[in-house]
């Protein structure tokens, strides 16, 4: 698939956002090993704390389906450059996908950012923190 085609995969997403409290809309298209496209919106709740990302909606669809094999993200929003991604969802990026998985980073402008996991979250916490642990 064209990093194109998944961009504006993640545009129809945004359009599906719920957020009644920031006003603020943002979609995640994540694309699988084998071609299928998760498209996933942020997600509100009047417990602000509940909320969640686009990113994250979108990984936690694929993998409740099934899926953990990743091969690109695209994210989108209203923002004046291409959007940051939050610390959290950074983190859950670092536990399914490859450090060199490609993620663009986009807004309605045009702008785009080509960047990778790893770059998104170096020195991630991993299983292999936790593995050593646990071997002592
Ligand atoms: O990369 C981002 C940054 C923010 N948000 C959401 C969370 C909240 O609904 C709103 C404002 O933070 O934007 C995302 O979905 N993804
Ligand atoms: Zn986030």
């Amino acid at each position: 698939m064209e990093k194109e085609q998944l961009i504006n995969e993640a545009k129809a997403a945004r359009e599906r956002a719920y957020v009644p409290y920031s006003n603020f809309q943002v979609g995640a298209a994540l694309l699988t090993a084998d071609g299928k496209v998760y498209g996933g919106c942020n997600i509100e709740n009047a417990g602000y704390s509940m909320t969640n990302c686009a990113e994250r909606t979108a990984m936690f669809k694929a993998v409740s389906e099934g899926d953990k094999s990743f091969a690109a993200l695209a994210v989108v929003a209203d923002t004046k450059g291409p959007v940051s991604p939050c610390g959290a969802c950074r983190q859950v990026l670092a536990e399914f996908c490859s450090p060199d998985m490609p993620v663009y980073l986009t807004n309605l402008n045009g702008d785009v950012q080509e960047t990778t996991v790893s770059e998104l979250l170096p020195g991630a916490f991993s299983t292999e923190d936790l593995d050593y642990a646990a071997r002592k």
